[in-house]
């Protein structure tokens, strides 16, 4: 028998309670203690359905996001948000979310405190608040809330294994602002370890699980020295810790993770199958290996048998040693299946999510015990829906198959060189200098999702819910003909989401109801799910975007989701090559593209917002990944003229590793997520000298703070010192959905008068 444990858990709540509690307590709709509450059932459901594992994790779930939650343990609070605890009580929600979110000036204080920058946690769809390091940083651990957390599990009979970020992923995941190495502040943090892994032993607490995911990505000399450092300090402990990687192969850092002087050892054996057997090998008898056997980033059953030819080997060898989990957290797949009652049932016999990959653990770990004779009719059961997939009628198509054998010719196909289409799209568009324009999606209001949810469930009907979007199209073009924005878009009010609204509209994906993930703070998505061969139905935003274009004398974008982003963001077969899925996806955005062209619309853009986040964590894998994003991309775009201009929008991106293929996919237009950062990112853009158009993001859509007029034409200020004046566009950050009308109105209006000036400025030193 192993030990069953798990490493992190959804938390946003199986009716996504934390989710709206979260957004009324932010609307002040609710206070402080009622959030808790909500929080705190919410806990304790995760714990009852986690409950048969023989520990419990205690400090996964969080609020916002446990980066920041780290951050608040350690008491890494920037001082901006600082004056904002020691006010009448000693909670620090209040600073908390103001570094998540950003806060608006009270009446009494000067200025708004701006949100922290977040990215992209690894390669997931998941986002977490960056640490920032300088000089004034001053580390002191706040332990209180988490021990708290632990005597009160203890207390109801759990057995607590604390969650922790270690030292070394934590300063890697921080930023420093003038690009020095985080490596400087590990002195100063690691006493902090020390000591709270110190209360942790006083509460009684027997293991601690100390999350180092950096170990499954490149890592230089000093950051592998820095590892042996750092745990050779923690060493006088008198708790346990099991030091958990995951999300790829140790690869070069396989023998450092083997040989630090901790107490377990958990691996991805999903993602590194091919390791397991060397690090058996390799730790030593007397820890204890994890063994991540079952998917905690897809949502296919496992194959059970297979699992256990594995696993009953290690058993042999390590014994009471082994321990098995979910590869990663499952905080990236939804709660139940439970309660989906509208997938087609032969597919959802080939899903697991979150508790029934639990179920699945348990059931691998009784015939590790007894034998798989004990559980005969659960593997049978298992073999066969297995076996049903692979054959099903449902996942292969063969007008797919023989569409496929066209794309190398497809993708051999070139346009123009860009000054030549630049020329051209010149003049068929006649924009001014600096063209201002946004991301695509306006406010999604509580209005909109309400008549989506009647549509749905049937209390209205088509015509009537079409009308209603046509409504909100209309306001909305109105409202940016009124800002006086050039370039302007439909606002997207008939998508829930940029990736599911395709997935609907497209063969081979089919969809939960309630199978939410978090992606940031209160934000959630429902990923879809790819089982089959993928292809387009029939136009899919054609109608929308000419009924926009009919209101309006201005151009309006054509709005599509690129291939690369609609398979990063989707629960993506894993019975063919993903490369494969997202060529199949790039034809049927082609065909849409053609569609839209023919229909008479001039600017076309094809999101992908995705495009960083896929790449894989191992230099070695970079290639094959960008080579077939770019086709994927080309796939799209190469087939318009040359005065149809083609945008591309990407988000949260570092792209200094990347600038090649950006460049590479030619896209006439790109807008960029670059004010969190102050423009940061643009620095790339302007040494490889990037030859097309770009439009930064001039203000951060993710905080409800507005943006003030000064600090837009700052933004452009210092944009222009990278980028050609005529090469700039002027738009925010991402779309605004997430906004509301009050926040959107005033920021675009500051955007244009800063623009305004900028022009001023701009032509008269052009002239
Ligand atoms: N897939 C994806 N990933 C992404 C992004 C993205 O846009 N899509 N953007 C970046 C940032 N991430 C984001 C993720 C989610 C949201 C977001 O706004 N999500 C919405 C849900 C969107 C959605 O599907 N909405 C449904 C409505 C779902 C709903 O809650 N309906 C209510 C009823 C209406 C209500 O009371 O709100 C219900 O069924 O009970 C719809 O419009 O139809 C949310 O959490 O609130 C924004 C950004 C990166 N990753
Ligand atoms: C996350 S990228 C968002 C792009 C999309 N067109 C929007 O404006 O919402
Ligand atoms: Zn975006």
């Amino acid at each position: 028998m192993a030990i069953l444990h798990n490493l992190g858990f959804p938390r946003i709540g199986e009716n996504r309670e934390l989710k709206f509690a979260l957004e009324k307590y932010w609307r002040k709709e609710i206070d402080e203690p009622t959030l808790l509450a909500k929080a705190e059932q919410v806990k304790q459901q995760r714990l009852a359905q986690q409950s048969y594992l023989d520990y419990a994790q205690i400090g996964d779930f969080s609020l916002y996001d446990n980066v920041l939650d780290s951050s608040f343990l350690l008491g890494h609070i920037p001082a901006k948000v600082k004056h904002l605890e020691n006010t009448d009580h000693s909670s620090q929600l209040e600073s908390y979310f103001a570094v998540a979110r950003g806060a608006q000036p009270k009446n009494d204080s000067c200025c708004a405190i701006s949100a922290a920058e977040m990215t992209k946690w690894f390669d997931t769809n998941y986002h977490y608040i960056v640490p920032e390091l300088n000089d004034e940083v001053r580390f002191s651990l706040n332990p209180k809330p988490l021990i708290q957390q632990v005597i009160q599990s203890r207390k109801q009979g759990y057995n607590p294994k604390p969650v922790i970020i270690g030292p070394l992923t934590y300063l890697w995941l921080s930023k420093t602002k003038d690009g020095s190495s985080q490596l400087a502040y590990l002195e100063k943090l690691l006493p902090l370890y020390t000591e709270l892994l110190g209360e942790f032993a006083k509460c009684g607490v027997e293991w601690v699980q100390i999350d180092e995911p950096i170990l499954a990505t490149e890592l230089t000399d000093d950051w592998q020295w820095a590892f042996k450092f750092a745990y050779q300090s923690l060493i006088s402990r008198k708790t346990k810790l099991l030091l958990t990687t995951y999300f790829g192969e140790l690869k070069e850092n396989l023998t450092l993770a083997c040989q630090l002087p901790i107490d377990g050892l958990h691996i991805d054996a999903v993602r590194a199958p091919d390791e397991v057997s060397r690090i058996e090998k390799m730790l030593p008898n007397d820890k204890v290996l994890s063994v991540g056997i079952i998917d905690g980033r897809n949502i296919w059953k496992s194959d059970l048998t297979a699992k256990l030819d594995i696993l009953e080997p290690l058993q042999l060898s390590r014994g009471q040693k082994l321990w098995i989990a979910p590869s990663c957290s499952l905080i990236h797949v939804p709660i139940s299946l439970e309660r989906e009652n509208k997938l087609p049932e032969e597919v959802k016999n080939w899903l697991a999510f979150a508790v029934d990959k639990l179920d699945e653990l348990q059931l691998i770990n009784q015939a590790l015990l007894q034998g798989r004779e004990c559980i005969a009719e659960a593997l049978q059961n298992n073999a066969l829906s297995i076996q049903t997939r692979h054959h099903s009628a449902l996942v292969n198509d063969a007008q797919v198959a023989q569409n496929m054998e066209q794309i190398d010719n497809i993708i051999q196909a070139q346009r123009s060189p860009f000054a030549q289409r630049q020329v051209q799209q010149r003049q068929e568009l006649n924009l001014p200098l600096l063209p201002t324009t946004t991301i695509g999606s306006f406010p999604q209001t509580g209005d909109i999702r309400a008549v989506r949810k009647q549509f749905k469930t049937g209390q209205i009907n088509q015509t009537q819910y079409q009308e209603k979007i046509k409504a909100e199209i209309h306001a909305c073009i109105q409202k940016q003909e009124a800002l006086g924005l050039d370039v302007l878009v439909h606002g997207e009010a008939e998508r829930n989401d940029m990736v599911e609204y395709f997935g609907q509209q497209l063969n081979g994906f089919t969809f939960s109801q309630l199978g939410w993930v978090q992606s940031y703070g209160s934000r959630c998505v429902k990923p879809p799910i790819i089982f089959g061969d993928v292809s387009r139905q029939s136009a899919m935003t054609v109608d929308w975007i000419n009924y926009a274009q009919s209101l309006t004398n201005k151009p309006v974008k054509g709005m599509l989701t690129g291939p690369v982003t609609i398979l990063n963001w989707s629960f993506v077969r894993d019975d063919q090559a993903r490369a494969d899925t997202c060529m199949q996806i790039a034809l049927a955005i082609r065909e849409e593209v053609q569609d839209l062209e023919r229909s008479g619309v001039k600017i076309i853009q094809i999101d992908e917002a995705a495009f960083r986040e896929g790449l894989p964590l191992h230099k070695q894998h970079w290639q094959a990944y960008l080579d077939n994003s770019v086709n994927a991309f080309k796939v799209c775009s190469n087939v318009v003229a040359d005065n149809t201009q083609i945008h591309t929008h990407m988000c949260y991106s570092d792209f200094n590793a990347i600038i090649k293929q950006i460049a590479q996919m030619d896209a006439d237009v790109i807008t960029i997520e670059t004010s969190r950062s102050d423009m940061a990112l643009l620095g790339v853009f302007d040494s490889y000298q990037y030859p097309n158009e770009i439009g930064p993001g001039v203000y951060d859509i993710h905080s409800p703070n507005i943006p003030s007029v000064e600090a837009i034409l700052a933004l452009l200020e210092q944009a222009s010192t990278k980028i050609p004046v005529e090469n700039l566009w002027v738009n925010p950050d991402c779309g605004l959905k997430t906004r509301n009308w009050d926040e959107v109105t005033p920021a675009l209006k500051n955007m244009l008068e800063a623009t305004k000036i900028a022009r001023a400025r701009f032509n008269q030193s052009v002239a």
